[in-house]
């Protein structure tokens, strides 16, 4: 669906419109009772009949703008909330659908900001706004056309005033395009900033960087209002200059009613009527100055709103994934996350079905990356990644990771029950297979120990649970979740003794059950027993067979192994 559809204007918006612009010509027609009150006294005509008659219009335009604008405003309210949940809706589905490549750190907060603030800020322009503008404006247009019908001379003053409008405006746009894009880069970093400080704020004060991140953030802030300042800065010196013009059309209208009085064609009362109305046009101009350039403003949220919709979405086919076996096939694959910075070179092996391959080799040397092209969470510059020799190219992740389970080191944990975060990983399952997944992961013990059991809720991210218990409960979903893939992150060493013991044995009982396992190996001795050890280097494998073979080789493994613990699990 393209950007203009889902943000398309509804009806109720149209229908709010059409009252701002009733509710203008309405609230003019007050200027013309005051027109005939005046006249009235002037002429000496006035009795109770036409005091009657004219409070009585007076009344009934109050009641009808009453009723107008009461309309008016709670139908804009709803159409631009219609539209804007249409909005949140769409981005919700569309985050499904973009790249998991395009949620790092730093466009994290971009995101954040166009789903909430700026959907938020094209709202406002909906819901106020555009309603405002066009109010304003009518009423501008109705009090040129009064006082040009009383005297043309002042109406031709006050349209030059109006006019002068539109080169301020220009003048103004072309500023807040320049400072408006800027503010809004630098509070998506901003968001960015923030996020990342409060969930990292336990990481960060246990390093005792607390203040040098909060630092970061101080700084971005500054930053923040520095841009609004130089935003202000430049919009403001337009307005005042507009102003100063505009306000310059009193002290003339004035002079030109005067001399239009002294010569005759004017009348005391129309001559109070084009010295005193200006006024009013003056002021508005002013209101749709503001209200124009902060809808020019809003309408930057408006922009990146469009281009999240218009997104480039994961290459992807109807085409059903479901191959026969599970063995995988790297064939050639090279990837970089950076232009010209390779991280696999032509890597390529086969993971034979229902059986252990086991990655080891240097931090860095693209162990992670296998796993995350593997689950398509990249996709790679060159060569081909197969699963039952079926080519995951142009499949959609979700169909892909349908077949896979991953334990990875970072787990995330939903604010929920603990039952809960496990049983997202199958959502029909039943409690009793949730319970049994949590004993295999060596989980059910520390979790029936809680006063609320399995209703135990885990906190922002888990936050509740220790490293372990987090690893654990998400092995439990792994084990829940069956699939003929696993992918595993061993991260035990950073683990107390009892910790990594439990952990080690939830490992055991996940790899009993009949997968195809790839696994991050970080200590050798949990690798003694796979069928396949692969070892990487600087992006490439360089050794390849499993630990007898490669012990004979005397290379890189075999180094290595001589240099640890020999613990096998
Ligand atoms: N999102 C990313 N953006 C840019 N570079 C990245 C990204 N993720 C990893 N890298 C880089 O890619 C290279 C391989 O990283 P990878 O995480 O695959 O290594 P690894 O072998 O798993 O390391 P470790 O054992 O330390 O986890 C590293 O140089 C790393 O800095």
């Amino acid at each position: 669906m393209k950007a203009r559809e889902v943000m398309k204007k509804n009806k109720k918006f149209y229908l709010s419109i059409g009252f701002n612009v009733i509710e203008g010509i309405l609230s003019g027609c007050n200027f013309m009772i005051l027109y005939r009150t005046m006249q009235a006294l002037w002429e000496d005509s006035m009795n109770v009949k036409k005091l009657v008659t004219l409070t009585g219009i007076l009344l009934l335009v109050f009641l009808v703008r009453l009723v107008i604008f009461t309309t008016g405003y709670t139908q804009g309210q709803i159409g631009g909330a219609g539209v804007s949940k249409n909005i949140r809706i769409f981005l919700g589905d569309k985050m499904k659908n973009i790249s998991l490549s395009r949620f790092s750190q730093s466009q994290t907060g971009e995101y954040i900001n166009v789903a909430t603030a700026d959907v938020n800020n094209y709202e406002t322009i909906l819901t106020h706004r555009a309603g405002d503008i066009v109010k304003n404006i009518t009423l501008v247009t109705m009090v040129i056309v009064f006082i040009s019908v009383i005297f043309w001379n002042v109406g031709l003053v006050l349209l030059i005033g109006s006019l002068l409008l539109i080169p301020t405006l220009w003048l103004s746009f072309r500023s807040v395009k320049k400072y408006g894009n800027k503010k809004n880069q630098i509070l998506s970093d901003n968001v960015s900033n923030i996020t990342e400080y409060i969930t990292g704020i336990q990481t960060f004060r246990a390093y005792g960087i607390g203040g040098t991140k909060n630092k970061t953030v101080i700084k971005s802030m500054y930053a923040y209002s520095d841009i609004s300042y130089v935003y202000e800065k430049m919009v403001i010196p337009i307005g005042t200059g507009y102003s100063i013009l505009e306000w310059l059309c009193l002290p003339l209208a004035i002079m030109i009613g005067g001399s239009g009085w002294l010569t005759g064609n004017l009348n005391v009362v129309d001559f109070l009527m084009v010295s005193i109305i200006p006024v009013f046009s003056c002021k508005l101009n002013s209101t749709i100055f503001v209200d124009l350039t902060s809808y020019k403003n809003l309408m930057i949220s408006k922009f990146h709103v469009t281009q999240v919709i218009d997104e480039k979405e994961e290459e992807k086919n109807e085409r059903p994934f479901s191959p026969a076996s599970h063995d995988i096939e790297f064939d050639h694959v090279s990837f970089a996350y950076q232009e010209n910075e390779p991280v696999l070179k032509e890597v390529s092996f086969k993971a034979e079905n229902q059986k252990l391959t086991a990655l080891i080799g240097d931090s860095g040397s693209g162990k992670s990356t296998i796993l995350n092209l593997l689950s398509k969470y990249y996709e790679p510059i060159a060569g081909d990644i197969k699963i039952g020799g079926v080519s995951t190219k142009g499949i959609h992740a979700e169909k892909v990771l349908e077949h896979i389970s991953m334990v990875d080191q970072e787990v995330f944990l939903f604010n929920d029950t603990i039952k809960n975060n496990i049983r997202y990983a199958r959502p029909s399952a039943a409690d009793t297979e949730i319970i049994e997944a949590c004993r295999l992961a060596n989980c059910d013990g520390f979790i029936s120990k809680m006063e609320k059991g399995y209703d135990t809720p885990v906190g922002e991210n888990g936050n509740q649970l220790s490293g372990g218990e987090r690893q654990r409960i998400s092995i439990a979903r792994a084990i829940l979740k069956d699939s003929p893939v696993l992918l595993l992150d061993e991260a035990t060493a950073s683990l107390d003794i009892e910790n990594e013991l439990a952990v080690k044995e939830a490992i055991r009982n996940l790899l009993k059950a009949k997968k195809t396992v790839i696994m991050i190996a970080h200590t050798l001795s949990i690798v003694q027993k796979a069928n396949q050890i692969l070892v990487l280097s600087n992006g490439k494998i360089v050794e390849q067979g499993n630990h007898e073979e490669l012990l004979c080789k005397k290379g890189k493994y075999s180094l290595m192994w001589s240099a640890e613990e020999k613990i096998a699990i």
